[in-house]
């Protein structure tokens, strides 16, 4: 029998949404019923997510200073409200908690107004508008790479970031050099939407690399749909062994094959390098409102495991001289393997369950210190 119902509100983009699905996996193990509340923009990212329902309700991001934009915002976040708290009130959940996002703020105000245990967990090493709307609400705030500190220290809780099964799964991948001569295999991509930066820069660069290191290069490459196309016939152009998709649904298993990744630095990116343990070359997205990738990137950086290179200082001669060092350097880029991987936090997901199973219970009111590490 089904310990109760927990309900999850995540939405917007996959960053907030696999979080939630791998907490999600772990709470479905302890025996409690999950119910999903997104957006209809995060339907595209939920096939996965083992919820018993999928409830989505109407959300508005406020991201315009014009004054009728908010008001209309305003409105359909009422609107969301409103239908917020009748799944509450229909389902009765023993907690409820938001991944981010505006789209979590609706369900969380509403679970809260209802006397539900209420929690947020914010991935990112800056805490976004949504969760910061809702942080003087919730009993507990954990964070992927937030420490505790500011005026809610005493109800925040450092998890980590979730990761989902197939990444723990990768985990167990040791991580393989490419000795000169061999195939290199290179992983790049842009985060859960894709990052135009790499379609132009990347082939650019590839370009630039000896004919000997371009034929050793096994590329993944994520694309924007409008790029793909281009971006395939860049590569076949080169000779050049490239797949390349707007979204890869096995992603955990090709970062377990890759000699080396360059990416964005969004939250669960970083934490999945972490937890499998890989050389990368982190780009932080530039235009960020909330999320300062660059501090995402802060810890695996310090600790040797990753570069941090600001996008306006990639040109393509020096992303080739990145690759082809990288290439000539098998036991540099292991070092940083094993490097990347001490800063992995792969039990996040059963912290993260046993602040929500606190929560549920009643045993975490106010102060959470029972799971902090
Ligand atoms: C532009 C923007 O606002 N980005 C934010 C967004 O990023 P974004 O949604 O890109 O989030 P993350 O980098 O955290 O996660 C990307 C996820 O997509 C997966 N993946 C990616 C490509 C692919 O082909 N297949 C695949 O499975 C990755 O393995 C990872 O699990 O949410 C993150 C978490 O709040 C923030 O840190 C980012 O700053």
């Amino acid at each position: 029998m089904s310990k109760g119902n927990i309900l999850l509100a995540a939405g917007g983009t996959g960053g907030h949404l696999f979080p939630a699905e791998a907490l999600a996996h772990e709470l479905k193990r302890r025996g409690w019923a999950v119910h999903l509340v997104t957006d209809k923009r995060a339907e595209r990212f939920a096939g996965q997510f083992p919820a018993d329902e999928i409830h989505t309700v109407r959300s508005a991001t406020i991201g315009s200073k014009n004054p009728l934009s908010i008001a209309r915002a305003l409105w359909t976040l009422w609107q969301g409200y409103r239908e917020a708290r009748r799944l509450v009130a229909r389902f009765q959940p023993k907690a409820a908690i938001g991944f981010g996002g505006y789209p979590t703020v609706p369900p969380i105000f509403a679970a809260a107004s209802l006397g539900v245990a209420t929690a947020v967990h914010e991935q990112n090493a800056v805490m976004g508008r949504g969760n910061r709307l809702l942080a003087g609400r919730v009993r507990a705030i954990a964070g992927g790479f937030l420490a505790p500190s500011g005026p809610y220290a005493a109800k925040m809780v450092l998890t980590g970031n979730p990761v989902r099964p197939a990444v723990i799964e990768s985990a167990a991948v040791a991580y393989r050099a490419s000795a000169p001569g061999e195939p290199f295999h290179l992983v790049v991509f842009g985060g859960s939407q894709g990052a135009q930066f790499f379609s132009q820069a990347l082939p650019a660069a590839i370009k630039l690399l000896s004919e000997a290191s371009r034929q050793r290069i096994v590329l993944t490459q994520q694309a924007r749909p409008d790029d793909a196309d281009l971006v395939r016939a860049n590569y076949a152009a080169l000779g050049v062994t490239a797949d390349i998709a707007p979204f890869f649904g096995d992603m955990a298993s090709r970062l377990a094959a890759a000699q080396l990744v360059i990416c964005r630095s969004g939250a669960s990116t970083v934490s999945e390098l972490a937890v499998i343990g890989r050389p990368s070359i982190l780009v932080p997205y530039p235009h960020a409102l909330d999320h300062d990738q660059a501090a995402n990137a802060a810890a695996l950086a310090a600790q040797g495991g990753a570069l941090v290179i600001p996008q306006a200082e990639l040109s393509a001669e020096r992303i080739a001289k990145l690759i082809e060092d990288a290439m000539s350097e098998p036991s540099r880029l292991s070092e940083m393997a094993a490097a990347a991987k001490r800063t992995g936090k792969p039990d996040a997901s059963v912290l993260l369950a046993d602040l929500v199973e606190a929560i549920a219970t009643g045993k975490a009111t106010g102060h959470a210190k029972e799971t902090q590490q």
